[in-house]
């Protein structure tokens, strides 16, 4: 399966941004991808707490994606987008999977909120206006076990765990990566997590700056089971491909069988 990761700069325009991103799944249709994955909150990252107007699984958001993923001939990742959420203070922070027919294939709601204050150069609250999701998912993709997460659950390996155990071969990281952290710990974490699941890692991320004060790390990359980086966008607004050989995940699973040889449930 030969993937695409597109990263965006997502700004307080939420047609601007569905149209950078039509561009780049095209490009990523015209260099024959069969999966193509967008980062966290393509729809907005702008001034405020959240987006103007967050929507529902079945409103414009998903139904643009939806109508992209059918006449590209392309699984979408759809990033993620601020869906409504359980009261007028918080939305979900979630991410939706189209078929290349269009049709819903997965949803994952965002489940470790960025609450972090680090003084002078990093002050978010996530979970001030976001609630979050209570359920890990590993969707199929295109025949193959996929599992889901959200930007700062990067940092969480036991919901790594949790997916490889239940199936996962590929592990996909939609993301909106803070500049200040971002530069010292994205590929880290990025290649620990597919050493240690022994999966594929596909991470799109988000680039440069966004209103009023937040700069994103970008470097989207697709990472094999070996931890060896197969590909990694430039400092732009672009996609980067690779391709994903399930045969050599296999067979460094069965060569090293750190997953098998675990003592721990
Ligand atoms: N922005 C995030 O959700 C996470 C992040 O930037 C970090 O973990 O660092």
């Amino acid at each position: 399966m030969r993937v695409a990761v597109c990263q965006l700069n997502s700004r307080d325009d939420r047609d601007h941004n569905l149209g950078v991103a039509r561009g780049l799944l095209e490009r990523a249709a015209a260099v024959g991808a069969d999966l193509a994955v967008l980062p966290e909150y393509v729809d907005y990252l702008g001034p405020g707490k959240t987006a103007p107007k967050p929507e529902p699984i079945d409103g414009e958001f998903a139904q643009f994606f939806a109508r992209t993923a059918r006449e590209l001939g392309l699984w979408v990742h759809a990033g993620s987008f601020h869906e409504v959420g359980p009261d007028d203070e918080h939305t979900y922070n979630t991410t939706l999977v189209f078929s290349p027919g269009g049709e819903l294939a997965a949803t994952y709601r965002k489940i470790h909120l960025y609450d972090v204050e680090i003084a002078g150069r990093v002050s978010y609250q996530e979970s001030r206006s976001v609630s979050p999701g209570e359920r890990t998912v590993v969707a199929d993709i295109a025949g193959i076990p996929t599992g889901l997460s959200i930007c700062y659950d990067l940092r969480f390996p036991e919901l790594y765990r949790r997916l490889a155990i239940d199936g996962a071969r590929v592990l996909v990281v939609p993301a909106a990566f803070m500049m200040h952290t971002g530069r010292d710990h994205w590929e880290v974490l990025l290649r620990a997590r597919a050493i240690e699941n022994q999966c594929y890692v596909v991470a799109a991320g988000q680039i440069g700056d966004h209103e009023p004060s937040r700069t994103c790390f970008g470097r989207s990359m697709v990472i094999d089971p070996w931890g060896t980086v197969l590909a990694q966008a430039p400092d732009d607004v672009t996609i980067a491909t690779a391709e994903l050989d399930l045969a050599r995940l296999e067979k460094i699973r069965e060569e090293l069988p750190s997953l098998a040889n675990r003592r721990l449930p």
